[in-house]
């Protein structure tokens, strides 16, 4: 695909990158629920961005939109440099989504499933084989493949699910809760997959309630709440947004702790451990500061630590129903 049609977006390294996705203002609504209240999306291609969200925040709706399966009721939307729109024959043409809506038929077999998807894809005969074959084997289905999909565990009904979808070697993928009811060794195949899938250069789009699986995977992470994105960026910097962070300086000579907590008037205090804990977003700007100011007393600290809030603490901080403090209220206190 020219990447002249492509809109761009900027990755953190401030270079220009082709957006694989682009909202803007997107907007859909059931009666009337507003659903998705003109939300923004950037994904550059050949990333993991993972939509985050409690139940009912509108994740299946942003999927189903994005891959055409439903319209929404306004916003300009771009799918693999086509507009959703006018285009929508070529986004489907790049995308693959599996899902909640799964696309495996439990009656017959893995393999009949992989030859069915290969016919719509057109392929021959032979290469629809081919390319069957190679899918099955790479996620391990090889054995499976002449057994009803319906005798299939959950981990293996996913994997065909996804094997399914790469026949037409899509560009970008929607995974909707990817890994939603496995257990954890099959979550962790998952997992592997789908970082092979990005090494291919693949975009994937996928929307989890595991933070942990966005904390892995995702190169950004938007948090949907109330028809809004309540907040996006990477997983260190959703952590930055909430309180809780700290910096830990601990000593082992009494007297430097002494003087270091007769001047650090701000800090918590752990005699016993000879410890102080400062409170700190982890941005560079506040560590730079702590050390800077241990370098003018001449004070050392035989250990710093940076602890900041987990995902966890984001997604429930930013979901509840009270808001918390934008970042820069926080640094202003
Ligand atoms: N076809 C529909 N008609 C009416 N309301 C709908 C329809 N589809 C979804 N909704 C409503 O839209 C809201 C968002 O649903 P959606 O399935 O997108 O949420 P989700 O974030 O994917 O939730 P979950 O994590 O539970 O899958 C819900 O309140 C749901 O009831």
């Amino acid at each position: 695909m020219p990447s002249s049609v492509m809109p761009m977006t900027n990755q953190t390294n401030g270079r220009p990158t082709a957006a694989a996705i682009s909202a803007v203002g997107l907007r859909k609504s059931y009666g009337d629920k507003t659903v998705l209240d003109g939300i923004d999306l950037h994904v550059p291609a050949g990333s993991v961005f993972a939509l985050l969200g409690p139940n009912g925040a509108g994740k299946t709706t942003a999927v189903k939109i994005l891959s055409t399966l439903i319209t929404a009721d306004g916003g300009q939307v771009r799918v693999g440099g086509h507009d959703l729109t006018t285009e929508a024959q070529a986004v489907r043409a790049a995308i693959g989504v599996t899902g909640q809506f799964s696309a495996v038929d439990g009656l017959i077999t893995g393999e009949e499933n992989m030859l069915l998807m290969a016919d719509l894809h057109h392929l021959s005969r032979q290469e629809g084989r081919r390319v069957a074959a190679e899918l099955l084997r790479r996620f391990d289905l090889t054995e499976a493949a002449k057994k009803p999909a319906s005798t299939y565990s959950g981990g293996m009904k996913r994997r065909l699910d996804i094997a399914m979808t790469l026949v037409g070697a899509p560009r970008i993928i929607f995974l909707d809760e990817p890994t939603t009811g496995l257990d954890p060794r099959s979550r962790h195949t998952m997992w592997g997959i789908i970082r092979e899938l990005v090494t291919g250069g693949v975009t994937v789009f996928l929307t989890t309630q595991y933070l942990e699986e966005a904390d892995q995977l995702a190169d950004r992470i938007a948090v949907l709440n109330g028809g809004k994105i309540a907040a996006e960026g990477t997983a260190e910097e959703l952590k930055r947004l909430i309180p809780g962070g700290h910096v830990r300086l601990r000593f082992t000579d009494p007297t430097a702790y002494r003087t270091a907590a007769a001047a650090l008037t701000g800090a918590a205090r752990d005699d016993e451990a000879l410890a102080l804990q400062l409170p700190s977003d982890g941005s560079q700007r506040e560590l730079r500061s702590v050390l800077d100011w241990l370098d003018s007393t001449g004070v050392e600290a035989d250990e710093l630590t940076v602890h900041t809030p987990d995902l966890d603490d984001v997604f429930f901080a930013l979901t509840a129903t009270t808001p918390v403090p934008a970042p820069s209220e926080e640094s202003a206190r």
